[in-house]
């Protein structure tokens, strides 16, 4: 037979011809890379590894339980054939694929997200991400690059962010960052009313609280501070903060405050005959509170002292008032730490529980991660754990359609929101009962 004419040699060149263009596409153009050779080489790779990997990570159910009768003899030991889930493939997309699996009876998402680490690497991509969009079923989206790896910013061309134009309702939805999906990442405090967000230290939590305050800044929105490591943290706001309590003593205060506001929103609500104070014919000063290190809030200098048990036990009771009664009277609970766990007694698990929104960040122990996940999003723990201290700013998080998501805050720098502070100083409201702090330099609105 000629050359030519036979199907072997044209093989060999398909095959040469995929190879050049593939080592040509792989600097000059990623995703044409991906598609030419990166999705065909990563779906055979998915379907040749996908047995032992079940089979290895306990994903797979034994048909006879790993049990066997030889006469009258019962033999132990692994089943030879395993029943390993279904999975399909799904067709490329720009930055990687997904894999839908049917899951076996007895198994839970968990388990697939703690087998996460060992499929990145058997597949060889970048990130691994496991959901579950319907009962029994799992999809992974494996991403051959993560989306979060820059640093993301603001255009410094856009200047400061401008006052708010919606008018004395503001709309709360904070536009902090991106998504790994590549989308915004939006903190709605109308949907969700209080947040929780854990990080180690450096991990990028005052960075993200800076970019709410930027967004904040321009609504017409009452912040209140509560930073008991002497306010080194929440007094660059000061122009824009209607208060800050920097001692356990203020907090007391100013929580004791808020909550008359509170009880006094609820009064005209029930008056009105409306169920939230968004309904009321008129406009009501949304109130959010920002506590840095709310473990503070907790932790006694001397356990022994009735007295500074007492206050801490009333300035945490009031904190937990304010979250449980708040939601639908626009007021809203920020609260920042590195640690947030039972340790502190059973109000903190309270207060835990009432803050549904949650923000995890690069956390040194695997428990954090379990502690601010685990009663939300059990599997999206294990990719929590999986964020490393370099990767600053980056969190697992609602993704605002009641799942999760990983994403990564703006840089937003303390001078920028210093200067958002500033600049909208003037919309600064004064609540009954709480002193504005005083601003070093004047610093008054302009
Ligand atoms: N979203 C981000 N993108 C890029 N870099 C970030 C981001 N967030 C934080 N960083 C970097 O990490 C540094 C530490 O961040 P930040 O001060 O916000 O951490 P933190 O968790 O508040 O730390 P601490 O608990 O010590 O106050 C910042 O100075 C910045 O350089």
């Amino acid at each position: 037979m000629h050359a030519l004419t036979n199907p072997g040699t044209w093989f060999l060149v398909a095959v040469t011809v995929w190879l050049a263009a593939g080592v040509v596409l792989q600097h000059r153009s990623p995703v044409g890379h991906w598609y030419l050779v990166g999705y065909p080489v990563t779906w055979a790779r998915i379907k040749w590894t996908w047995r032992p990997l079940a089979i290895e990570r306990n994903l797979s159910l034994s048909r006879t339980g790993g049990r066997a009768m030889v006469g009258d003899l019962m033999v132990r030991g692994q089943d030879m054939r395993p029943v390993v889930p279904r999975i399909w493939i799904s067709r490329p997309r720009r930055d990687g694929l997904t894999v839908r699996i049917r899951m076996l009876p007895g198994q839970t998402p968990e388990q697939y997200a703690q087998a996460s680490e060992a499929i990145m690497h058997a597949w060889r991509v970048q990130q691994v991400r496991v959901t579950s969009p319907s009962r029994g079923i799992v999809v992974i989206t494996a991403m051959t690059t993560d989306p979060l790896a820059g640093v993301i910013t603001r255009d410094p061309a856009a200047g400061p962010v401008p006052a708010d134009n919606t008018g004395d309702r503001p709309v709360l939805a904070l536009l902090v960052g991106i998504t790994e999906a590549g989308k915004s990442w939006i903190m709605n405090l109308r949907l969700v009313p209080h947040w929780l967000i854990i990080g180690a230290t450096r991990s990028g939590k005052s960075t993200l609280i800076h970019a709410m305050v930027t967004r904040l800044a321009p609504h017409a929105v009452a912040l209140v501070g509560v930073d008991l490591k002497g306010g080194l943290e929440l007094s660059v706001y000061a122009p824009r903060l209607s208060g800050l309590a920097t001692t356990r003593e203020e907090a007391a205060e100013v929580f004791s405050a808020l909550l008359d506001e509170v009880m006094d929103r609820m009064n005209t609500c029930r008056v009105a005959g409306v169920r939230a104070v968004w309904e009321l014919p008129y406009p009501v000063v949304p109130i959010i509170i920002l506590i840095d290190e709310i473990a503070e809030l907790f932790l006694l200098t001397n356990p022994k002292d009735r007295e500074e048990i007492a206050l801490r036990d009333r300035v945490v009771t009031t904190l937990l008032r304010l979250a449980q009664l708040g939601a639908a009277l626009d007021v809203h609970v920020i609260a920042g730490g590195q640690r947030f766990g039972s340790e502190l007694g059973p109000l903190a698990t309270a207060l835990r529980a009432g803050l549904s929104g949650r923000i995890c960040m690069h956390v040194n122990d695997p428990e954090s991660a379990v502690m601010v996940l685990g009663d939300v999003w059990p599997e999206a723990v294990s990719q929590a754990q999986r964020i490393t201290a370099s990767e600053r700013g980056v969190a697992v998080t609602a993704d605002g359609l009641g799942s999760w998501t990983r994403a990564r805050a703006t840089l937003t720098n303390p001078a920028e929101a210093a200067a958002a502070a500033r600049l909208h100083a003037s919309l600064t409201p004064v609540l009954a009962g709480i002193a504005r702090p005083e601003v070093v330099g004047g610093g008054g609105g302009e």
